[in-house]
């Protein structure tokens, strides 16, 4: 067989068919054909090994189970003209489609073959994604892609465009219905970055991939700013500055593993709930070392990820966005073999403040597992919002308030555990119970107010204060008469606002219990078209 000008297979280049018309010799010529596909470019092939990265078909082999992919439309061309395109018809048009299993459940997937125009997407190449979310909505099983292209195909221009508007279109309208998840694996620029944006979750690997809206000769030209690919949008950047990806890695295999890992602990759909994974870990597992790893001085700083290992079953959970806005911890995991999401205050960064992107993380977060149908819990101890001028000027009201939307709206179980301080508005935004938590708990070590108690003695008791002889040691007898007043839990206990306070020791077997009750929530939101979150 011989291989064209541009080294990539085509019909034309299959053996004449001898014109016996036997189903032997088709069979052959389909083989070939399907073959030569699957090989692809060998010199395409090299070029992408070199650069460090997989190919498509690689990277969907690691990605789904041995032997489990069903391609569709591999015979597909494009049937562009201009620019030399009628001259370079490659099979695929540059983006491989289909569905296999991921653990045994289904899962759709398209990966952009970078050997052709460089990933870049045209009309044929849209639509055969279109096509692929279409059916991956209609089956109600997750959408994985694995992205390496060069944005829109320069030569088909506005198709090209409208190309890409189709696959947002369908991004949105499968959000909240099936899980998708992006995996950004090279240069993703314009276009291509866009649709990862709409998706659940964005994956990245450190030095191979990046994403960008223009790239750094753009910049230059319209800012002078000098900038690297990767320092402009590479793994790194979005992972921890931007907040643009939930997860960084070294290499496309760990990347993919962790996709893999990601997709075990997520459902099909809406409609379902996430796998259920027997353990050994026991329901009723007393939890002796929570008693130290909390301090009881409420400035004592201490590591939030730790209390979370204590908990969980097997110690096993899976952080999302572990190094952007570090001061607040999202992460999934399971109790008793169902899988939770966690919103934990990190007391070890930030004093676990709540700011802008700390807000927003948790936002995402919850809105994600409310429509995923994932039990919220919520583990609090935190100081209040974050004072200062940059953060009210950059809205943290507005972005506060997305945290307090999500958790107002979501339906899905919810139970908070008060570890130690809660104080003020980020009490009631840490899922409290006038926002319609189901179950609140609170260890003994607890302490609820507007503030902390030395802020609330100098404004309450600010003239008894000047006027003493000694005014320190009325500051210090009246923060001790507001501690022990109002700031521990029986106050908020007393008043129905905590359900019970609890030996620390019985956080899991608490949590697992009330979790267990509430499998068969069922709520009902007021009918509308949709809400209008400060988004
Ligand atoms: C993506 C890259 C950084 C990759 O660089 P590399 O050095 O790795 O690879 P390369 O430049 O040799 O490209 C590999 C092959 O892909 C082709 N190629 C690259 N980008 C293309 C594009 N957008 N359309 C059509 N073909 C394209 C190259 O001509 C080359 O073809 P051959 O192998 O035949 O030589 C660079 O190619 C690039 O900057 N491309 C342009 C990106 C871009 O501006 N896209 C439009 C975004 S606008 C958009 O999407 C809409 C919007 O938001 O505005």
């Amino acid at each position: 067989m011989s291989i064209t000008d541009d080294r990539r297979v085509t019909t034309d280049d299959l053996p004449e068919d001898p014109g016996t018309g036997g189903l032997s010799e088709q069979l052959l010529r389909l083989r070939e054909l399907k073959e030569a596909i699957a090989a692809g470019d060998p010199a395409g092939t090299e070029r992408q090994h070199a650069k460090g990265k997989l190919t498509a078909r690689e990277r969907i082999a690691l990605l789904l189970d041995e032997g489990s992919f069903h391609e569709i439309e591999a015979l597909r061309r494009h049937r562009a003209t201009g620019f030399g395109l009628e001259k370079k018809k490659p099979h695929t048009d540059g983006v491989i489609t289909g569905w296999g299993t991921v653990h045994g459940r289904t899962v759709f997937v398209y990966a952009h073959d970078f050997r052709i125009f460089g990933g870049a997407l045209g009309e044929a190449h849209a639509t055969k994604i279109h096509k692929l979310m279409d059916l991956a909505e209609s089956a109600g099983a997750p959408l994985v892609s694995l992205n390496d292209g060069a944005g829109a195909r320069i030569q088909e221009g506005v198709t090209a465009l409208a190309g890409y508007g189709g696959i947002f279109q369908r991004n949105t309208r499968c959000s909240g219905v099936i899980p998708q998840i992006s995996v950004m694996l090279g240069p993703c620029a314009g276009g291509a970055a866009y649709s990862p944006a709409l998706t659940d979750f964005v994956f990245m690997v450190r030095e191979t991939s990046q994403m960008f809206i223009t790239g750094p000769d753009v910049v230059r030209a319209v800012t002078g700013e000098e900038i690297s690919q990767n320092g402009l949008g590479g793994a790194d950047v979005h992972a921890s500055i931007s907040g643009v990806a939930a997860f960084a890695y070294d290499d496309e295999e760990s990347c993919l593993e962790e996709v893999r890992y990601l997709l075990s602990m997520l459902p099909q759909n809406n409609r379902e709930t996430s796998p259920v994974e027997e353990t050994e870990d026991p329901a009723d597992r007393s939890v002796d070392a929570l008693l130290d790893l909390v301090p009881g001085d409420p400035n004592q700083s201490y590591d939030m990820r730790k209390v979370i290992e204590e908990i969980v079953d097997d110690h096993d959970f899976f952080e999302v966005q572990p190094t952007w806005a570090t001061n607040i911890i999202c992460a999934l995991a399971r109790l008793d073999g169902h899988v939770v999401g966690i919103v934990a205050n990190q007391p070890a960064s930030l004093a676990g403040v709540l700011d802008i992107h700390a807000s927003e993380k948790a936002a995402r977060f919850v809105q994600t597992c409310d429509a995923f149908n994932i039990p919220l819990v919520s583990l609090v101890d935190v100081p209040g919002f974050l004072p200062g001028v940059d953060q009210e000027h950059g809205g943290i009201i507005r972005h506060g308030a997305k945290l307090l939307y999500a958790y107002c709206n979501a339906t899905v179980p919810r139970v908070q555990v008060i570890l130690r301080k809660a104080y003020g508005g980020a009490y009631i935004v840490m899922d409290s119970r006038s926002i319609g938590v189901d179950v609140s708990l609170a260890w003994p070590s607890n302490e609820i107010a507007v503030m902390g108690a030395e802020g609330a003695a100098n404004v309450i008791f600010r003239r008894e204060i000047a006027a003493a002889d000694d005014p320190d040691a009325m500051r210090q007898q009246k923060i001790k008469e507001y501690q022990s007043e109002l700031m521990h839990p029986y106050y908020a206990a007393e008043r129905g606002l905590v359900d019970d306070v609890i030996d620390p020791r019985e956080t899991r077997s608490a949590l697992i219990g009330s979790l267990a009750m509430l499998r068969t929530k069922h709520a009902n939101l007021p009918s509308r078209k949709h809400g209008n979150p400060p988004v």
